[in-house]
């Protein structure tokens, strides 16, 4: 096959990708009606959205976060035009201006009628899986494009190496730079905590979420195992970090304190620590794949003044952003659901991190025929073996994507 015939989206079996995301405020004015946006019927009470919409406005009313996006759609496409694929990219938020029914409805007009959504969460939950598919459900109703244009969700990818790979590097280079700030304070020997963290959510929500199998083999609910995988993941695999202690805490607790959220919150994590003779911490955001407002006001303001107080040494290390083991990692779990890509063997994502995470997006409140199979069932890392029932697949990642029908 020529490359011209190559680059024709039929022969992708899909012919466009959807980036789903958050979305943020651009500036002031967007700042409370974004806030109702997100918390629309939601029951978080106002104490809660002025204290947040504060972070914003210090940051003149504008999230990090549609800059990342932009940055991160840029990034992809470039991969996927030196893959010579056609395939156009799109974007959509849930809370924020572009919106997910604005991009399907800009999708279908110009001709896409099979279309794959990449997620800015790495995670399965609620937040980061279900709500996305709702989303779509919703985009259908108010563009009355359903049965014209079909969304299929990608997989989550917490386990690929796409997501990992910045992270081990992450933490290396974080490890260094608490040393050295330890070894100025003349404390050359203080050893370093590893503190990873991401969101708190209701403790109901996260209770309500299987498969039961991971819950069994964790003793906890889902979305804490999974950041419990990734965190052991690292340790075990980033030499620098060989012996060191770590915890998983939680940041960003929203809704009415009479609710319980996740714990602990990391500030308390830290005075914690501090009180039993640790003199410095890494933290580890694995919750996020950019630095948004959530990274930079809970962790770079509020954790950061709770360790400089406590005369801590500390280092917040980055999110995975455009890393290129992430944007290409990206387009390889895409490609999953390509057939014949480039003429090419296709390209998977890999697993990295070891379980049995089967396709989980969650169990109660989703619709199911949204999210495509997972194709990326690889062996894991020689470093961390996997559990007997997690036996690769050898069938083809392409199986799902048929050629487009119009
Ligand atoms: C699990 C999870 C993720 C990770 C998965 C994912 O990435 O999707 C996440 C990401 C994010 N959360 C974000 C912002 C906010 N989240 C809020 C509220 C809430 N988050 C929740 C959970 C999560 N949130 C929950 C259970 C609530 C309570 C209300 C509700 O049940 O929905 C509120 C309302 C005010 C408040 O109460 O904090 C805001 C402003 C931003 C954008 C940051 C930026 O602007 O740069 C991002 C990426
Ligand atoms: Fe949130």
């Amino acid at each position: 096959m020529s490359r011209a015939e190559n680059q024709t989206t039929e022969g992708l079996g899909y012919d466009a990708v959807l980036l789903a995301s958050f979305g943020g405020p651009e500036g002031q004015d967007d700042v409370i009606p974004f806030l109702r946006n997100v918390t629309a019927g939601r029951g978080i009470p106002d104490e809660r959205l002025e204290e947040v919409a504060t972070h914003y406005r210090a940051n003149g009313g504008v999230s990090p976060i549609n800059e990342q996006n932009r940055d991160l759609l840029a990034a992809l496409e470039a991969e996927i035009a030196r893959r010579d694929w056609s395939l156009p990219l799109y974007w959509g938020n849930r809370n924020w201006d572009p919106y997910i029914p604005e991009a399907l409805q800009q999708m279908y007009d110009d001709g896409h009628r099979r279309v794959l959504m990449l997620v800015t969460s790495a995670y399965a939950g609620y937040s980061s899986c279900c709500q996305y598919r709702e989303d779509i459900a919703q985009a259908y109703e108010k563009t009355g494009l359903e049965g014209k244009i079909d969304v299929v969700k990608i997989r989550q990818f917490f386990y690929d190496r796409a997501f990992i790979a910045p992270f081990q590097e992450a933490l290396a280079a974080g490890l260094e730079d608490v040393r050295a700030q330890l070894a100025a304070k003349g404390e050359p020997d203080a050893q370093p905590k590893v503190v990873f963290v991401t969101h708190s959510i209701p403790t109901a929500v996260a209770d309500a979420q299987g498969p039961d199998h991971v819950k069994a083999e964790y003793g906890t609910d889902a979305y804490t195992a999974q950041h419990l995988a990734v965190a052991r993941t690292l340790m075990e695999t980033v030499p620098e970090a060989a012996g060191l202690e770590h915890s998983l805490v939680f940041q960003s607790r929203s809704g009415a304190p009479t609710t319980p959220w996740l714990e602990p919150d990391i500030n308390d994590a830290i005075e914690e620590y501090a009180a039993a003779g640790t003199r410095g911490v890494v933290v580890m955001p694995i919750g996020f794949v950019s630095d948004h407002m959530e990274v930079k006001w809970d962790l770079d303001t509020e954790a950061r003044d709770t360790a400089a107080e406590l005369g801590l040494a500390f280092h917040r290390a980055p999110t995975p952003g455009t890393h290129a083991a992430f944007v290409g990692g990206l387009v390889d779990i895409v490609a999953e659901q390509l057939h014949g890509a480039g003429g090419q063997a296709p390209a998977r994502g890999e697993q990295v991190v070891p379980g049995d995470w089967g396709d989980i997006c969650c169990v109660t409140g989703c619709r199911p025929m949204l999210t495509a199979r997972s194709g990326a069932r690889r062996p894991v890392a020689e470093s961390a073996p996997a559990p007997s029932d997690s036996a690769p697949s050898d069938s083809a990642p392409s199986a799902q994507a048929g050629p487009a029908s119009r």
